[in-house]
């Protein structure tokens, strides 16, 4: 069995109409424990070997925090090109409904291949996946990630680090800004190697008098102790 079928198979695992529902009353879901800590260790450890990476963000530098990440480059390695692929189609329904919902036209291809064929047609071809690193006084303010036109309206990160253990505070939130009313916050607890789906920027909202759109925003509140790492997997490439 090649690693992208175990992907497949590990994925196959998951509580599909859990996490649909969650995402559908929230706008993110877990699943709990995708990663073994040894994956976990050694992905963090790989924050530092520059030749896996395209390029490296020190966030103080652009206002978007404190901390830094760096981009995969192309061809990503595993796990994350195998998750990237075998979460896509998982996903996919639930992103085709919430863009019916929210009267979009764009509808995403069966499988992940296809949809970065669009990306890259359209001039959005440099990997997103990613690896963020933050240390003590560190955090990641509130943002979408958005590179372009052509966007996959779900993505997840994984904890790679143990709160209480590797570092404490850096939490991971959200908040959902609701058209005429005040933003709903959310805190997510994960643990070392849960993963989080959730909505990059709209979803539907099923109002009593139909559908309205919410839109999310994610952040890191501060790193109090210790060292925090995060794999980021976002489906669409950027420009
Ligand atoms: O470090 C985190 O938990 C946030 C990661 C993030 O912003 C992302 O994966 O897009
Ligand atoms: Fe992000």
């Amino acid at each position: 069995m090649n690693r992208a079928d175990t992907w497949s198979d590990r994925l196959a695992g998951v509580d599909a109409p859990a996490l649909e529902a969650a995402l559908d009353e929230d706008g993110f879901a877990l699943m709990p424990r995708l990663f073994e800590p040894d994956v976990c260790r050694a992905l963090a450890a790989a924050y530092a070997d520059e030749r896996h990476f395209r390029s490296r963000v020190v966030m103080a530098r652009h206002g978007f925090g404190r901390g830094e990440y760096r981009y995969f480059a192309y061809p990503l390695p595993e796990p994350v090109a195998s998750l990237r692929s075998a979460l896509y189609p998982r996903l996919r329904g639930i992103a085709n409904r919430w863009n019916a919902a929210m009267g979009l036209e764009v509808r995403y291809p069966p499988q992940h291949a296809g949809f970065l064929e669009q990306c890259h047609r359209a001039g959005q071809t440099r990997p997103t996946p990613l690896l963020l690193q933050y240390g003590p006084g560190d955090y990641n303010c509130l943002h979408q990630d958005l590179y372009g036109e052509h966007v996959f309206p779900l993505q997840a990160a994984v904890l790679l680090s143990e709160p209480g253990r590797d570092f404490d505070g850096g939490e991971f939130v959200l908040t959902e800004q609701r058209p005429r009313m005040q933003s709903r916050p959310m805190v997510v607890p994960l643990r070392q190697g849960d993963a989080v789906v959730f909505a990059v920027n709209q979803r539907p909202v099923q109002g009593t008098r139909g559908s309205y759109r919410v839109t999310l925003r994610h952040g890191v509140s501060r790193v109090r102790h210790g060292q925090r790492h995060t794999l980021g997997v976002i489906f669409h490439d950027a420009t």
